[in-house]
């Protein structure tokens, strides 16, 4: 199902499909300010079970979906801690209210970057928007909502921010000591980008979108 939104900047649309746990949009053209409060809103809440397929088979992006009430004695966080190394955490409150310099650090969270790690981040609580480019260079949007835990490959081209909720806490995980680092677009020649993009041609099996 095709869905167009216009909003003050941009006309958007969307390709909604049927459902599945996490909810994502294809964006086809989207000029977004990177300001919650400068007005782009979203009022859609369906998901799209193709395209949670995509993301994991053609894109190496992971997700599961966990009891956020129950993070500090989770079994099932915990295994996945162990089996992924992830010894590091902490918890961060993306607000206005929480986050010194907020502009600015959303400005920078939502400039098209890359890391040469995982990106780990578990929603606890409100919610908000993480961009992942895909084969051909479209952005999908992936909204993220308590109990969403979802793990971005080193090297994959995201951008992120907030809805107009203005308010999300998230566990951040790592394995040893953390590196935050954000390398901007472009960055064909990093390490971290060129095996992303190795993994992509020689492990999977190119599947156009729309088949999804
Ligand atoms: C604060 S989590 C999301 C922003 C981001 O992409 C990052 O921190 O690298
Ligand atoms: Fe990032
Ligand atoms: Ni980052």
């Amino acid at each position: 199902m095709k869905q167009v939104e216009k909003t003050k900047d941009s006309l958007v649309t969307v390709t909604q499909k049927s459902s599945s746990p996490l909810t994502t949009w294809l964006v086809k053209s989207l000029s977004l300010s990177p300001f919650p409060s400068s007005g782009f809103f979203f009022s859609l809440s369906h998901t799209n079970s193709g395209l949670c397929l995509y993301l994991n088979t053609e894109l190496g992006v992971l997700y599961w979906r966990l009891n956020p009430e129950n993070y500090e004695n989770d079994a099932e966080l915990k295994k996945i801690r162990e089996d992924r190394g992830y010894n590091y955490m902490d918890l961060l409150d993306i607000c206005p209210e929480k986050v010194a310099d907020f502009k600015e650090k959303l400005k920078n969270f939502y400039t098209e970057h890359i890391h040469a790690d995982e990106e780990i981040r578990y929603c606890l609580e409100g919610s908000a928007y993480f961009d992942v480019r895909d084969r051909d260079d479209r952005w999908i949007r992936i909204w993220i909502k308590a109990g969403d835990l979802i793990i971005l490959p080193a090297g994959i081209y995201h951008r992120f921010t907030l809805d107009t909720g203005d308010y999300v806490k998230l566990m951040r995980l790592f394995v040893g000591e953390p590196v935050w680092t954000a390398h901007n677009r472009p960055q064909e020649d990093h390490p971290a980008r060129k095996e992303y993009i190795k993994n992509l041609v020689t492990e999977k099996v190119g599947a156009a979108l729309e088949a999804y």
